[in-house]
């Protein structure tokens, strides 16, 4: 991967996993955005895997988004084929039937012989190691999968941990977790014997151990590492997660921490006036890759068209936001990636884990509800070492509020950020004629909604009509 030393965290899990440690303590990792928490799992996982002889999933990683987990396959891709082993994708991606061939062998086709696929007896195997995954889709592949287990899985990575302990996402983790018990408690007991009688089949077998550490949890147990750059530390959460022996392992005294090399600084200006200043100071960061944010997709659609209905600023200006489909969006991460658009505004879909090289800048458009989304955001910055600037727009009577939330990050001085007073101005024609036009997109944009709708809704009160025809 190009890199010559190993980062703090990644280091200290190293040495909790393959070092003394030896997995013996379920690890929680509080570390800022930025610092490498990745590779902090990937390596002891890929390491430990390394030896294994026999086929099947082993680990287990689940993220929030699915950019985010696309993301993360390409950090396990980077260093498990190396090894020999192989890295899967459950996202949505594609098509279920694609990613079922990507996830699961079928037994070969010997010369004169078929096998029926009906046939719950022949043996399917997995065809990759490790997994990243999505909740949703891996909630299908647990309920409907053919060949689909969890029997062997021996870790269990939740990335963004409070983010996904605070939805239920069709309950993934108690499903996780009851398939990964003891066998000696297992729901199926009829299945064990039935497998056990299928020629070749491989059995992990957990048991309630009584060595040191492990009473009372099945052994060899399912090791867990979750993280998160804004960690809960809410027992009560955490205890969703049975973790054995938990470990917490955090950079500082405070769970808020934003990265060394990042620098904090407010805007103070008049609501109404917001975009002109934004444009003035996107146009002072130049070519710098620069991500906006906004409080909701709505508003990140509205002011992205605003800034390209600005005039000629030589900055490419695109929208990345959870409205729109996944294709597009791929499409604009990618251009982001490779330098063709300067400037992202995006909603919070963009918010928590992504990793683009480069992102010199963010601005937050509107001010934050929370430290957790002002680290999040502010984190797509000032990675992996590097530093970076984050921007917040506020009119005067948020100045409060907003030194009150960093506070909780140790922030004690935001310095202000001013732009001249002559940009604000030479933007002023261009800002209004820009809002009527605006108008006008918004308007047009509705009545297409509006015609597109109501055919929809027709061609919906034809459809059984037609089924009936055909
Ligand atoms: N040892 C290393 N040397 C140099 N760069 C590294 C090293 N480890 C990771 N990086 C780079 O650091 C960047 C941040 O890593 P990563 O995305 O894992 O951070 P993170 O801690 O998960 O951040 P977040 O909390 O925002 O998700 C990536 O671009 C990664 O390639």
């Amino acid at each position: 991967m190009g890199f010559s030393s190993l980062f703090p965290v990644q280091v200290a899990v190293w040495q909790e996993t393959i070092g003394p440690g030896a997995f013996e303590r379920d690890l929680c990792i509080n570390s800022p955005t930025g610092s490498g928490k990745t590779l902090a799992y990937a390596l002891p996982i890929v390491q430990k895997l390394s030896t294994r002889s026999v086929k099947c999933l082993r680990a287990l990683v689940v993220l929030p988004t699915r950019d985010l987990a696309m993301q993360v396959k390409e950090v396990f891709a980077a260093i498990a084929p190396a090894v020999g082993l192989s890295v899967g994708l459950a996202v949505g991606q594609s098509s279920i039937a694609d990613e079922i061939s990507e996830l699961i062998k079928r037994p070969k086709l010997e010369a004169g012989i078929c096998y029926d696929p009906e046939d719950v007896t022949c043996e399917l195997q997995s065809s990759v190691d490790i997994l990243v995954a999505t909740p949703g889709r891996l909630m299908d592949h647990i309920n409907s999968t053919k060949g689909f287990t969890l029997e062997h899985l021996c870790y269990l990575v939740v990335d963004e941990t409070d983010r996904l302990l605070r939805e239920a996402y069709q309950s993934w983790l108690p499903t996780v977790l009851q398939f990964t018990q003891s066998n000696e408690e297992s729901l199926f007991p009829l299945a064990n014997s039935f497998l056990s009688s299928t020629f070749g089949s491989l059995k992990t077998i957990r048991r309630c151990g009584v060595e040191r550490g492990f009473k009372g949890k099945p052994h060899p147990r399912l090791v867990k590492m979750v993280l998160s750059a804004t960690l809960t530390q809410d027992p009560s959460k955490l205890a969703q997660l049975n973790l054995h022996h938990p470990l917490l392992m955090t950079t500082g005294k405070r769970r808020y921490q934003l990265p060394e090399k990042l620098e904090s600084y407010k805007l103070i200006c008049e609501s109404n006036l917001r975009p002109l200043y934004l444009v003035a100071l996107l146009q002072e960061l130049g070519e710098e890759k620069c991500i906006v944010f906004t409080s909701s997709t709505e508003s990140t659609h509205r002011l992205c068209m605003l800034l390209n209905l600005f005039g000629d600023l030589g900055i490419k200006i695109k929208e990345y936001s959870g409205l729109q489909h996944q294709s597009r969006r791929s499409k604009t991460l990618k251009s982001f990636r490779e330098g063709k658009v300067q400037v992202l505004v995006s909603s919070d879909a963009m918010t928590r884990g992504m990793d683009v090289q480069g992102v010199r800048n963010v601005i937050n458009y509107d001010i934050p509800a929370f430290i957790k989304t002002y680290i999040h955001r502010a984190g797509r910055t000032a990675r992996a070492g590097q530093a970076g600037r984050c921007f917040t727009l506020l009119h005067k009577y948020e100045v409060k509020r907003f030194k009150k939330m960093l506070q909780k990050a140790d922030n004690e001085s935001v310095p202000h950020y001013s732009v001249p007073s002559s940009s604000i101005e030479s933007l002023r024609a261009a800002y209004n004629s820009a809002l009527g036009k605006l108008k006008e997109t918004v308007e047009s944009e509705a009545s297409r909604k509006r015609k597109f709708g109501s055919k929809f809704s027709k061609l919906s009160r034809t459809k059984p009509t037609d089924r009936r025809k055909g």
